[in-house]
Parts: structure tokens; C-alpha cells; sequence
């Protein structure tokens, strides 16, 4: 195998077309550093465990679905336990910081760094860093033990608090080394992620023996190659009880409508599956497939069809759809919060106003239309049982990359297997609905809505999705990512793991 990376990826090529995106070793930057044996060797638990190292040489295939000719294409290394580590069990003093927005499953991810951490490899100084990014160099650390943390993941939220903003790389790296922290575990999103690296650049450039990891955060599923976040399949259950009110209050009222706002600021993945689980939903709305509200093919004359039909309809908005015409609507430029992200407008209230002014004062027809807003709600509670079990193992396979040597990565779920993904390839890119997947096409089957899409539209979408793949592009695993455009467009269950 040649190495064909630049200074910043670590590309490995292999026969037949094989690409190994790997992630940074300490010992690419700290040569003669020393191994030891995996105190898991002689752990009582895992010990019996047949063949419970990772082969070296283990890789995940990101797309999985192929031809006779195929080239091999882009792999990831496995994550999982090593034979040897870098870090001396006593030597370990790791921290734990949770940044970005709330998901459910924070809190079993940080139990089971902390425990995973203590109960395989014997490590017992662990600090919490609280409030985000900034907390590392503007607040007090938490010491974290396993019994502290034991009960945590029966609640919402993170018990080491978040922020947005406040990310600067040259104090957090100060922190760190004033510190003695030599294991940084940073959970978040798009942006904590980009945070992680720029910590992980520094850290490289000082020549630190610190390992980098990020564990991926968001309930709105945008993050780029990983088949599917954790606290998604939460929060697309608990839309389900807004949604089931929603149904129940228009369905009792003359021309009742039910419009629930869920969140999706710009992919639109979890109004996507609410909806499909649901099947009391008449039409979806995301950010990723633009609407009309007026003249023919429009909103206006789809709600109207479905009153005369059924007496009664349930529209889900993500929070991010129609905002180029709710902005038009309102004429207000958007803002950003902390971190730069665009704050949006309140879609359900505009589009609720839109229908009640088009069908009371225009069409003279009575409506009931009710609005719900369950957005935080779905992201502020703890997290369901497989969504536990997958914390679990994001969490563990962290610790055993870290343990291991390996930094600068991201643990990620790749087609049902565990891996470390560059910090560079879960950044780049936003996962996002592709409105010409079968997926989106499933769902406009479900709801009967209209796509709201000229044949232009659709043409353009189609030729945007059918780029060639190039490596580091933004799309070029989109003819076989997951959460984006997996063949058959159903997120993978997590029976197989590790
Ligand atoms: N490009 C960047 N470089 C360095 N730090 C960043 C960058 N973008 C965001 N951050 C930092 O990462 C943290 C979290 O970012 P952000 O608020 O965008 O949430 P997130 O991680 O994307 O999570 P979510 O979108 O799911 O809420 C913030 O403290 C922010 O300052
Ligand atoms: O109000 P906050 O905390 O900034 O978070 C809102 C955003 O966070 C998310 O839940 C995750 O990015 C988005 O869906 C939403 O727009
Ligand atoms: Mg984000």
C-alpha cells in the first residue's frame, strides 16, 4: 500500500482500487513513543471474549453495495480494542466536554466514557469540563467517577452543561496542558467537531501526547458519512406523541388542521421519518425541498383537496423549510447565534397565519387549525433503549481508540460497524435528505402531498446527485450513504456491532 495523503489526511491506497482514509496515530507525530499491553488481556470480563481485539488491518467499506468490476473504494479503519495502547493506566488523566445543542443520550454517552474508562482500563482520573468550550478555560472542572455518573443516563440534557461559541483553540490547548490532560473526549456536532480539530491541529503542532475524540452529536441526523446519530430514533419517537395530538385535535374539529413544528434547521430527517412512522401525516415539509403555497401544485390547493376529501389534515414542518419564503414573508434579515449558526424563522407560526388568512379571509371556508411546538421537547428527554446501547458503544470504542494512540477522529457507526472517521470527512459535508432518494419518493407516496417540483427541479436535483464521486468532495458517498442516499434508503439497525 502507498501512502497518497497530503499533510493533513492520511490516505493509504491498496489493489483494486482500495482507499484507507485513516486517522493520525500519536506515533506519527512522537515516534519512539512506547506501547504496552491492553489491560483487557487479563480483565476477567473480556478476557474470554474469542478474537476480541481488532485485526490491525481491519477496515469498514463505505459503500456496500457493488458490482462485479467495482473498485474496492473508500474505507475506514474499524474502531474497537487493540492489542497494545500508548497510555500507562495510571499515567491516563482524560476530560469529558459536551458542546452545541441538546440531544438525547448525552449523559449515557459521558457514564460510559467515565466507565469504560475505569472498568477496562483502570483509569480514575477523569474531569468533567462544564459548560462547553469555554468551560476549559473560564469555569471549574468536575471529577468524574462511576459512581458519580451512575444513574445519569436516565436523564435528559448533560449534567456537565453546553454552550455555542466561545471556542479558542490557543486557551482550551493551554488549558489542556496546564492541566496534565492527556485524553480530550468532546462530544457535539458539525461545529464542536470542526472545534475538535482545530484543538487537534494545536495539540499536533505542540507535539503533545494528548489523543483527540470526537463523539458525534446531533438530533437533527446532518452529520456527514455516519449511518445515523445517536438520540435520533428518541426524538423521531417522541414527535410521534405531538404528532398523535395533533391528528386527535383535527380530526374532532370541523376542517381541523394540525401543523408540529419539529427540528431539522437544515436537514429535515427527523420531520422525514416522523412522518413515515406516523402515517397520520398528509404532508412534510423540509428545508431540503422548496414549497409553494399559492396556484396550482401548491400547499394551499393540497389542504384544501384534503379537507373536501377527509374533513381534516396533519402537516409536519421541520423548522428549517420554507425559511427563504417566511423570511420574504416577514422581510428580516436572519441572525446568528454564538457559533455562527443561522437563526431561523418561526415557520409553523408563518405558515399558520398563511393558512388561516388564505382559507378564512379568501376561500370564506371554516377551518381549526391548530399549532404544536414540541421542539425542545424532543430532544430534552433521555434516551430510548437502543439509543442507550448505541451510546454505549460510540462511547467505549472512543475509549479504546484513545487508549490505542489513535487521535484526531470522530467514532462513527459506517454501515453497521463501529470506525474512526477523520475529523476533516465528518466536517466537510452536511447529511442531508435527498429529495431524489427513494426514501423522499417513499414518503411522497405515503403522504400523496405534491412534490412541489417542476420538472426542471427535478433534473437539476437529479444531475446534482449524480456528480462523480471524488475523494474529499462533499457527495462523493452519496450513492451509498445511509442517513444521505443508501440504495435502499432505510437508516441500518444496529444488530451488528463492533
Ligand atoms: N469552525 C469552527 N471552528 C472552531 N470551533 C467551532 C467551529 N464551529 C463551531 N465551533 C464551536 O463548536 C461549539 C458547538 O458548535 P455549534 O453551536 O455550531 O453546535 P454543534 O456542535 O454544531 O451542535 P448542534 O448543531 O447539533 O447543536 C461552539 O462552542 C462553537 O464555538
Ligand atoms: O435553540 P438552540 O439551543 O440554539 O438549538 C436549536 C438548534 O439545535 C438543533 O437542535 C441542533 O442543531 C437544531 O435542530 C436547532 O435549530
Ligand atoms: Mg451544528
Amino acid at each position: 500500500m502507498g501512502d497518497m495523503g497530503g499533510s493533513n489526511r492520511k490516505i493509504v491506497e491498496g489493489p483494486a482500487g482500495y482507499i484507507l482514509e485513516d486517522v493520525p496515530h500519536l506515533t506519527d507525530y512522537i515516534p519512539d513513543l512506547p506501547s504496552f499491553p491492553n489491560p483487557l488481556q487479563v480483565n476477567p470480563a473480556y478476557s474470554v471474549v474469542k478474537q476480541y481485539f481488532v485485526n490491525q488491518d481491519d477496515t469498514v467499506p463505505q459503500k456496500i453495495v457493488v458490482q462485479k468490476n467495482s473498485p474496492r473504494g473508500i474505507h475506514f479503519r474499524r474502531a474497537g480494542p487493540r492489542q497494545k495502547v500508548y497510555f500507562e493506566t495510571d499515567d491516563v488523566h482524560a476530560c469529558i466536554v459536551t458542546c452545541g445543542g441538546l440531544c438525547p443520550g448525552l449523559n449515557t454517552v459521558i457514564r460510559e466514557i467515565v466507565c469504560g474508562l475505569s472498568y477496562m482500563y483502570g483509569v480514575n482520573k477523569i474531569l468533567g469540563i462544564e459548560g462547553g468550550y469555554k468551560g476549559f478555560y473560564a469555569r471549574n472542572t468536575i471529577p468524574l467517577t462511576p459512581k458519580s455518573v451512575n444513574d445519569i443516563h436516565k436523564r435528559g440534557g448533560t449534567i456537565l452543561g453546553t454552550s455555542r461559541g466561545g471556542h479558542d483553540t490557543t486557551k482550551i490547548v493551554d488549558s489542556i496542558e496546564d492541566r496534565g490532560i492527556n485524553q480530550v473526549y468532546i462530544i457535539g456536532g458539525d461545529g464542536t467537531q470542526k472545534g475538535a480539530s482545530a484543538i487537534f491541529e494545536e495539540v499536533r503542532r505542540r507535539r503533545l501526547q494528548v489523543a483527540v475524540v470526537g463523539i458525534p452529536k446531533t438530533i437533527d441526523n446532518d452529520i456527514a458519512v455516519i449511518d445515523k446519530s445517536f438520540g435520533f430514533d428518541t426524538a423521531v419517537e417522541e414527535a410521534q406523541r405531538a404528532i398523535n395530538a395533533a391528528h386527535v385535535e383535527a380530526e374532532s374539529a370541523e376542517n381541523g388542521i394540525g401543523l408540529v413544528k419539529l427540528m431539522g434547521r437544515y436537514s429535515g430527517f427527523i420531520a422525514m421519518y416522523a412522518t413515515l412512522a406516523s402515517r397520520d401525516v398528509d404532508c412534510c415539509l423540509i428545508p431540503e425541498s422548496p414549497f409553494y403555497l399559492e396556484g396550482h401544485g401548491g400547499l394551499f390547493e393540497y389542504i384544501e383537496k384534503r379537507l373536501r376529501e377527509n374533513g381534516h389534515m396533519v402537516i409536519v414542518a421541520a423548522e428549517g423549510a420554507g425559511q427563504e419564503l417566511v423570511a420574504e414573508g416577514i422581510k428580516q434579515a436572519g441572525s446568528e447565534d454564538a457559533s455562527g449558526n443561522k437563526q431561523l424563522n418561526d415557520v409553523g407560526l408563518w405558515l399558520s397565519q398563511k393558512i388561516k388568512d388564505h382559507f378564512t379571509k379568501k376561500e370564506k371556508m371554516v377551518i381549526n387549525l391548530k399549532y404544536i411546538d414540541p421542539t425542545y421537547m424532543i430532544r430534552a428527554i433521555p434516551s430510548i433503549a437502543s439509543d442507550n446501547v448505541y451510546c454505549t458503544l460510540l462511547a467505549q470504542c472512543a475509549v479504546h481508540g484513545a487508549m490505542a494512540g489513535y487521535t484526531g477522529f470522530t467514532v462513527g457507526l459506517v454501515n453497521g460497524r463501529h470506525t474512526f472517521i477523520p475529523f476533516c470527512r465528518v466536517t466537510e459535508a452536511r447529511n442531508k435528505v435527498v429529495i431524489t432518494d427513494r426514501m423522499w419518493a417513499r414518503l411522497l407516496s405515503s403522504t400523496n402531498q405534491p412534490s412541489f417540483l417542476s420538472r426542471h427541479h427535478i433534473e437539476e436535483a437529479k444531475k446534482a446527485d449524480n456528480e462523480p464521486p471524488v475523494i474529499g468532495a462533499d457527495n462523493y458517498e452519496d450513492f451509498d450513504s445511509p442517513g444521505r442516499s443508501r440504495d435502499d434508503g432505510f437508516l441500518p439497525q444496529f444488530g451488528v456491532l463492533l
